[in-house]
């Protein structure tokens, strides 16, 4: 329940109602793929984004249809990989999110690291739990737009929660 934030601006394109959320309440869409939740890297994830400030504001562990991630992936789609990409996205329980906070796309990006894990430093998610490219445990969107597209077709809008978080406070001036 609750209030949604403030709202930054609101756009339609194709049959996708995108809002932009601005400052603490941007937002990101992070999933943990299925080799992932395979190998019960779900709370280790989630722990990592929770104690870092970030707010979580939607979740959910599902199979996505193949449908759903060629979308997704639309981008990709002439990629050589684009194909088994989606067979293995879709061959397993993934857990959908959508976390909130001041640049929290960027920031998100560099806490998971580069795509392929044998780029990604120590101290991030690739770096930390995975070593090929074609199974690095999570997703994060790329961009302030692309998160926008793919919290819209990932999530509807009574999914996600907004609740008010007590320890703001301590985290932002
Ligand atoms: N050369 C490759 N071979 C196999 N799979 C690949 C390859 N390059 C990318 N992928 C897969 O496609 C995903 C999307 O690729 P993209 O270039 O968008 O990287 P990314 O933005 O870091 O990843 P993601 O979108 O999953 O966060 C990668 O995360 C990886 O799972």
């Amino acid at each position: 329940g609750g209030e949604e934030p403030q709202l930054a601006q609101q756009e339609e394109v194709g049959r996708l109602v995108l809002k932009t959320f601005t400052g603490v309440n941007e937002r990101t869409f992070l999933t943990i793929k299925p080799d992932g939740v395979q190998r019960h890297l779900v709370g280790e994830i989630i722990r990592r984004f929770e104690k870092k400030g970030f707010k979580l504001v939607g979740m959910k562990l599902m199979q996505a249809s193949e449908d759903l991630l060629k979308e997704h992936y639309i981008a990709l789609h002439d990629r050589p990989f684009y194909s088994h990409l989606v067979k293995y996205m879709s061959s397993g329980p993934v857990v959908a999110m959508v976390w909130q906070g001041l640049d929290v796309v960027k920031t998100a990006r560099m806490m998971i690291g580069e795509t392929n894990p044998a780029d990604s430093k120590p101290g991030t998610i690739r770096g930390d739990f995975c070593i090929e490219v074609s199974k690095n445990v999570i997703h994060g969107s790329d961009s302030v737009e692309s998160a926008q597209r793919e919290v819209t077709l990932w999530f509807s809008t009574e999914e996600l929660a907004c609740w008010e978080d007590s320890t703001e406070h301590w985290i932002y001036e």
